[in-house]
Formats: C-alpha cells, sequence, structure tokens
C-alpha cells in the first residue's frame, strides 16, 4: 500500500485540475480541501462550457447534490467529453434512494463511463444497485458493511471502484475489497464530508492509474485527517478549518504513521 500512500505527494506535484459540477452546500469545502492537497479545482456547471472545461481537466466529479434539470444535461455532456478523453469520472450519488429523480440520474450517469469511481454512503449505493431502500435525504440509514455486495455488484456491471463511506469506508472493485479504519465520528455530523472525500477522489485518481490505489490513498487522507483534527476541535464547528489545516500537513509519513488498512 505505499505506493497508494505516496500519492498524496504525486498530487501535490503534479497540482491536477479537477472539475466539480457540485452542490451549492458544498462548494467552498471541496475546493478549500482540494487546494489543501495540492489539486486545482474548478466549479463549473454551465451547459455552454462544459465541453471546453471537461477538456482541460485531469478529473471529473459529479456530485448531484443540489440536482435539476439544466445541471443533468451538463453532468451528460461533461461524463460524456471526459469518458472520450478517459479521464476519471467520479460520480457522488447524493441522496440517490430518497427521490425519484436522483436514483433515476445516478443510474444514467454510470452508464458508459470509461474510468469511473463511484463514491457513496451505504444508502447511496445499495439503491443505485437496485435494492429497495428508501432513505430520507442525504445521509445514510445503513451501516457501510451492508452495501458491500451491492458494491460489488456495481464495480463489475460498470468496471468500476466503489467506495462505501461510514464508520468503515470499503474500497471494492471486480476483484478487490479493501476496508479503511480511519476517521472519527464526528465526521457525520459536519455536513460536506462525504462531497470532500469525492471531490479528493477526483485530485488522487488524476494523478495514477491504478483507481483502486487512488481510492484507498484518498479514503486514509480523509480518515486521518480527520483524527488530527478532532484533536484540536471543540466540536464540529471548529472541527472543519482544523480539517482543512490537517489536509495541508498531510505527508505519506504521517499517512503511514496512522494507516488503518485491512485487505480482504
Ligand atoms: N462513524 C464514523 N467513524 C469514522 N469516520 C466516519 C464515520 N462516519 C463517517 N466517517 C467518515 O466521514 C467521511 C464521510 O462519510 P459519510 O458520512 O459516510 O458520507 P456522507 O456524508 O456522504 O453520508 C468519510 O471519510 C468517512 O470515512
Ligand atoms: C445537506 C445537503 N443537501 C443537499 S446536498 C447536501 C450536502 C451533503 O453532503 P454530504 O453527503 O457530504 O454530507
Ligand atoms: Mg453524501
Amino acid at each position: 500500500m505505499s505506493d497508494a500512500i505516496s500519492l498524496i505527494s504525486t498530487v501535490r506535484s503534479q497540482h491536477p485540475l479537477v472539475h466539480n459540477i457540485t452542490n451549492y452546500v458544498v462548494m467552498n469545502i471541496t475546493a478549500n480541501a482540494l487546494l489543501a492537497v495540492g489539486a486545482s479545482p474548478v466549479m463549473a456547471h454551465a451547459l455552454e462550457e462544459m465541453e471546453e472545461m471537461a477538456s482541460l481537466a485531469s478529473a471529473l466529479v459529479i456530485n448531484l447534490g443540489t440536482l435539476s434539470m439544466p445541471w443533468i444535461e451538463a453532468m451528460k455532456t461533461a461524463k460524456q467529453v471526459a469518458s472520450q478523453r478517459g479521464i476519471p469520472i467520479i460520480l457522488d450519488p447524493v441522496g440517490a434512494g430518497a427521490t425519484q429523480l436522483r436514483t433515476r440520474t445516478a443510474r444514467e450517469l454510470v452508464e458508459d463511463c470509461s474510468s469511473l469511481i463511484i463514491r457513496g454512503n451505504a444508502s447511496e449505493i445499495c439503491a443505485l444497485a437496485n435494492e429497495a431502500v428508501k432513505t430520507r435525504g442525504v445521509d445514510s440509514t445503513l451501516t457501510s458493511d451492508h452495501a458491500v455486495e451491492a458494491a460489488t455488484l456495481l464495480a463489475g456491471q460498470h468496471t468500476a471502484i466503489v467506495v462505501i463511506s461510514g464508520e468503515t469506508d470499503h474500497v471494492v472493485s471486480p476483484e478487490r475489497h479493501v476496508e479503511v479504519h480511519n476517521g472519527d465520528r464526528i465526521m457525520a455530523q459536519v455536513t460536506g464530508m462525504g462531497c470532500v472525500s469525492t471531490a479528493l477522489l477526483g485530485a488522487f485518481a488524476a494523478v495514477t492509474s491504478d483507481r483502486f490505489d487512488a481510492a484507498v490513498a484518498t479514503m486514509v487522507a480523509m480518515g486521518v485527517a480527520g483524527e488530527l483534527a478532532v484533536g484540536r476541535s471543540e466540536g464540529p464547528g471548529t472541527f472543519v478549518p482544523h480539517f482543512i489545516d490537517a489536509l495541508a500537513r498531510l505527508s505519506p509519513d504521517l499517512l503511514t504513521a496512522h494507516a488503518r488498512i485491512v485487505s480482504r
């Protein structure tokens, strides 16, 4: 796993441009998180600039958090360009299972991607895999362990890497399954932490052809930054700036010292 851990240095030296079509709630925190690991974020969702922007980027992050019809059209156009170019596409199916629009759009977007990573919580991953889960909103009603079967199915159907976040993060490919046991429960009390992990997947996947390693590296980075930040913060409000500071401090040595990875 040392190859995966060292990717943080590659992100810092290459400054990959990550094109985000993301939600209004997390635009600021995800841009700051990307900058803190050394990537270059751009948030853009106007249909008129999708082809150009997706042509410049090293990864495309599509997040369904505040979905509307014009955005869906932009997401599909950007996805097509990214797929033709072979750059990684990271999908966060925020709220899949809660409304038909979200579930249907997520299922449409995972089709025909040349290099796909899906990152969601357990409810979202189960909903995307056709399981009859009814979620109330953007938070999971299931633990991440419950979605491993669904993730394996999705990974096989779409030749994708699937990440289920939660107390344990599961990284699943058609052939492999790794658990990441880092992080702190305070992260579930702060909006946008899942979306931050999705955005960072864009940064790490942009600098390697090994999407599995990129996914493991991202979830370790998230978890270790969370552990470092919680020790300095007084609650969910002050956690956020400490979390961004911790992301900026991450190095291969720090990650190696704290990583808790289990291969299944
Ligand atoms: N109970 C927990 N313990 C440790 N880390 C957690 C916990 N809950 C969430 N996380 C971490 O918070 C981040 C967001 O995950 P999650 O809350 O599942 O996403 P979402 O916000 O999309 O529901 C991930 O990096 C995950 O590892
Ligand atoms: C609360 C909310 N509502 C629509 S998008 C969003 C942010 C969700 O972010 P996360 O799933 O990362 O907590
Ligand atoms: Mg989420």
